[in-house]
């Protein structure tokens, strides 16, 4: 038996749900392109669900009950209030979204009808959460979701307690749309590990919010804006990025797995930095970005992840680095979904074997005579 470290090109399961091949990713048959020019991120949940885009009756029924389902319960409110209020609110999401389930009569009902109602619900819920987390850090009442509005819209109104403008919201919904689903991410992975246990759909989410916290994964985006604060102004770019590689530290944002010729997410994102730069009349994060972008491929070849352009269009949406994560596991949630519904459709339990280099042949003695 011969360990391949990090799983590093195995396949471990069939999946239905997104592809990347030759470094284009799609979701169910559609490329990711595609969507993030076209379609909502409703529809493209709707999409990783159940396997294709929705006629506009499913799209308004699934609108409605996004709606119906986006206010948490009071008691998980409650309990947030008690949270320490320097916790990382990744970690704060964490306790959360394993809270609701107390709540939820049905959260241990296996039928495919129940965890399909428990998805859409997670996927409403989440964004109440992390408004509600972050204005409960500042000190502020939580406010109620609004009903008939997208998640992005929703989500920018409850964090700052006013409607929200278009350009905003539509950056947002571009966004969530990007970081939807992604194969077999690691906590994707996390999660169907959890539930091929057939344990419940909440016990996968939050082993897939644990799983996205790190900064090797989903943390790498607040990590990002932790270096353009530290760099300052583009006129440090250079040296700051210098002396990092020079001391051989891994700059974030960049580098990935599966992509070893650019994240087709991130020229998308890129975009959106440098318009919402433009039209705030302050592009100085985006050139900042390009310029690290220049030399970190320039110097080692390596190119932005999602996680890299993500940092400066949230920032210039208003929204502070702590979000940054969560509003990744808010994205995820209808991918983490997905393939939790899929992992219960044709279950195995997953269960790698290891490869031992321990000690070997040790006789047991006696505790007092060691
Ligand atoms: C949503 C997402 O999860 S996207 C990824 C978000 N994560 C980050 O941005 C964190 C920074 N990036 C990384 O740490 C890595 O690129 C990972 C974790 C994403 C991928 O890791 P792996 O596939 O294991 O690649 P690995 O770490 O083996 O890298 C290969 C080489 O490139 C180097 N490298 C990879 N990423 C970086 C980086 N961001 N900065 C500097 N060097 C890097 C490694 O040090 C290694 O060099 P070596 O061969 O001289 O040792
Ligand atoms: O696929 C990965 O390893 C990480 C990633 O880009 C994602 O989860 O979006």
């Amino acid at each position: 038996m011969t360990a391949i470290k990090g799983l590093e090109g195995i396949v471990a399961t069939t999946s239905s749900i997104s592809s990347i091949v030759d470094g284009v990713l799609t979701y169910r048959g559609y490329d990711i392109d595609d969507l993030a020019e076209h379609a909502t991120f409703e529809e493209t949940a709707f999409l990783l669900w159940f396997g294709k885009l929705p006629t506009a009756a499913e799209l308004q029924v699934l609108q409605r009950d996004l709606s119906a389902f986006a206010p948490v319960p009071e008691q998980v409110i409650a309990q947030m209030k008690l949270y320490p209020k320097d916790a990382s609110t990744m970690a704060a999401l964490r306790s959360a979204v394993s809270s609701l389930a107390l709540y939820d009569e049905s959260a241990d009902d296996m039928s495919r009808e129940a965890n399909r109602i428990k998805a859409v619900k997670l996927q409403a819920q989440i964004p109440t959460l992390v408004a509600a987390l972050s204005r409960i850090r500042k000190g502020l009442e939580p406010v109620a979701p609004k009903e008939g509005v997208s998640i992005a819209e929703n989500f920018l109104y409850m964090l700052r307690g006013q409607d929200p403008d278009e350009i905003s919201v539509k950056a947002l919904d571009t966004a969530l749309v990007l970081h939807a689903d992604h194969e077999l991410n690691a906590s994707t992975f996390a999660g169907r590990v959890t539930v091929a246990t057939l344990s419940d759909i909440y016990s996968g989410v939050t082993s897939a919010i644990g799983a996205l916290k790190g900064p090797l994964h989903g943390g790498a985006n607040e990590a990002v804006m932790k270096m353009l604060e530290e760099i300052g102004g583009i006129e440090s770019v250079e040296p700051y990025v210098r002396g990092k590689l020079e001391r051989r530290e891994k700059i974030m944002g960049f580098g990935h797995r599966v992509y070893k010729n650019g994240d087709p997410r991130a020229k998308h994102l890129m975009k959106m930095s440098r318009e919402l730069g433009t039209m705030k009349g302050n592009t100085e994060l985006y050139e900042m970005s390009v310029k690290i972008e220049e030399l970190i491929t320039g110097e080692k070849g390596l190119r932005p992840n999602v996680d890299f352009y993500s940092a400066s269009v949230y920032t210039q949406l208003g929204i502070e680095r702590e979000l940054f994560t969560p509003i990744f596991a808010i994205s995820r949630t209808s991918g983490w979904t997905a393939h939790i519904l899929e992992q219960y459709e044709d279950n195995r339990l997953i269960r790698p074997r290891a490869e031992y280099t321990g000690l070997l042949e040790q006789t047991y003695v006696p505790v007092d005579e060691r």
